[in-house]
């Protein structure tokens, strides 16, 4: 029978990417596979993952997309949840009985070798358990990440607070000191419902057969190694870590390079862009935008800045439904746009940004530290600027500037508010300062490691050809 690899992303454009890319990757090196992807309905839009996927579909025959039916959240529940990440656990819950069809009518043509999900699929581990598949989580962030959420359990246990009510420096292995209020939103309240599930998946990890991880050794080798010696889950066995990475959608399809934004940028000088793009969900105020473009125009420097429009009712400062094209003029300051049109581009909505940081043009990303976006900055030798807004991106900039060293700190008020001075302080210090001329020179070293990382006989290779192993050791044990 044909051996086949079963892939279960959340359906995020952040997390969905990244685990078709980790479908590719592992058919680069097993062509002879065939991998299957469960898609589950999106539990609210942010960027659109239609052509993405419909292009890998047409031209990757080995990757087959099953799309899962349509599961119904109840009445209100979207309104009644502070965070959307319960959206996406509820909808990979109702969507069990969906999973173990899917695997059931799968495992009729194919003998399935592993059942990849991501971290936030753990409640399907009770399905590949119940059909004796051997399950690993794929985690699309960081191993400093990781490894603070196979340390959360012990957290959990040795307090009754909430973290948001503790004020503390947090001391996680593998992790730098942590301000506690820096942990991901859904982690500060213990009677949030996603805190109960994010709780559950970091305490189900003993029970899958690994856990690989988008990053490589040289980018975080401390909590690489705190995770590999067992100091993240001081009560029971830690499972085994594949670091893969980095793994960044290859859009070789050229579907980006018409854009007005990448014309623009061939007329730019080299290195004398700063991009601003705060990933699939980032919103901001109209008293927010405000401020950034008197900054961007106080700045003096060229820049080219992804503007939505403001969050409206529920929707706490996230796209969570579909944007309508932002009404610039009314927006952005008067006159704005046209006193900066010599060095300056806004573009509405969503820029193709990968292509837009691997242009020779752009010497500097000012982003909300997601992860792909953090790992495709780092692939392409741009410095950041870390401006966190929500998930785990407040701890991601701690790493990014206190231990990896490749972006600056921007400095918000207590409310989360960006001041213009601030905006314009922290892009003229990346572009013209000793200090941006220190990430800058770090990221290029980045740059290379994850390039060596991914090279025959690099760190990432070696993970892979590990996890290949133990797909056939986890099939002997089930
Ligand atoms: O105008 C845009 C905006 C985004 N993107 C792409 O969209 C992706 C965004 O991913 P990411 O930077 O990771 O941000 P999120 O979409 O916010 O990702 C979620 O998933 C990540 C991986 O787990 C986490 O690190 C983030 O905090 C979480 O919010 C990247 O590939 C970007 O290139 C574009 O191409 N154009």
């Amino acid at each position: 029978m044909e051996e086949a690899i079963v892939l279960y992303p959340t359906p995020a454009i952040g997390h969905l990417i990244s685990m078709i890319e980790l479908g590719k990757l592992i058919l680069t090196h097993k062509p002879s596979l065939s991998i299957h992807i469960l898609i589950a309905t999106a539990p609210y839009s942010g960027g659109s993952t239609a052509s993405y996927i419909a292009t890998v579909s047409s031209t990757i025959p080995s990757i087959t997309f099953h799309n899962l039916p349509t599961v119904t959240l109840a009445p209100n529940f979207a309104a009644s949840t502070p965070n959307h990440e319960t959206l996406t656990f509820e909808v990979i819950r109702l969507n069990n009985p969906n999973v173990h069809q899917a695997l059931l009518s799968i495992s009729e043509s194919y003998s399935i070798q592993a059942f990849i999900m991501d971290f936030f699929c753990s409640q399907s581990l009770s399905v590949t358990s119940q059909l004796n598949i051997p399950a690993y989580y794929f985690f699309t962030s960081g191993a400093t990440s990781f490894a603070y959420f196979l340390y959360f359990p012990t957290i959990h246990n040795t307090t009754t607070k909430s973290l948001k009510e503790l004020n503390t420096t947090l001391n996680i292995p593998g992790v730098p000191p942590m301000p506690s209020s820096d942990m991901p939103k859904p982690l500060l309240e213990r009677t949030d419902k996603a805190y109960e599930y994010l709780l559950n998946s970091s305490l189900l990890a003993p029970k899958t057969a690994g856990a690989i991880i988008n990053t490589f050794e040289f980018l975080e080798p401390k909590a690489i190694k705190a995770i590999s010696d067992g100091l993240c889950m001081p009560d029971s066995p830690s499972p085994p870590i594949y670091c893969i990475g980095p793994l960044i959608a290859d859009r070789g399809d050229g579907s980006d390079s018409g854009h007005e934004c990448l014309k623009w940028l061939d007329s730019q000088p080299s290195k004398s862009v700063v991009f601003l793009c705060f990933g699939s969900l980032g919103l901001f105020s109209k008293e927010q935008l405000k401020e950034i473009a008197l900054g961007l125009e106080i700045s003096g420097k060229r820049f080219l800045w992804v503007v939505r429009n403001p969050p409206s009712g529920q929707s706490q400062n996230l796209a969570l439904s579909t944007q309508h094209e932002p009404d610039l003029d009314s927006l952005l300051p008067d006159g704005f746009l046209d006193r900066t049109k010599e060095r300056g581009l806004v573009v509405k909505s969503w820029a193709p940004q990968i292509a837009v940081l691997s242009h020779d043009s752009v010497g500097g990303f000012v982003t909300h530290c997601g992860w792909n976006s953090v790992l495709e900055a780092l692939c392409a030798g741009v410095p950041m600027i870390a401006w966190p807004l929500y998930a785990e991106q407040r701890s991601n900039r701690v790493v990014l500037v206190e231990e990896i060293k490749i972006a600056l700190w921007m400095h918000e008020s207590y409310s989360g508010f960006m001041g213009a001075d601030e905006v314009e302080k922290r892009v003229r210090e990346l572009m013209d300062s000793e200090e941006g001329d220190s990430v800058r020179k770090r990221v290029l070293i980045l740059k290379e490691e994850a390039k060596a990382a991914l090279s025959p006989g690099g760190s990432s290779h070696v993970a892979l050809a590990k996890l290949f192993e133990s797909w056939k050791k986890s099939q002997a044990a089930f």
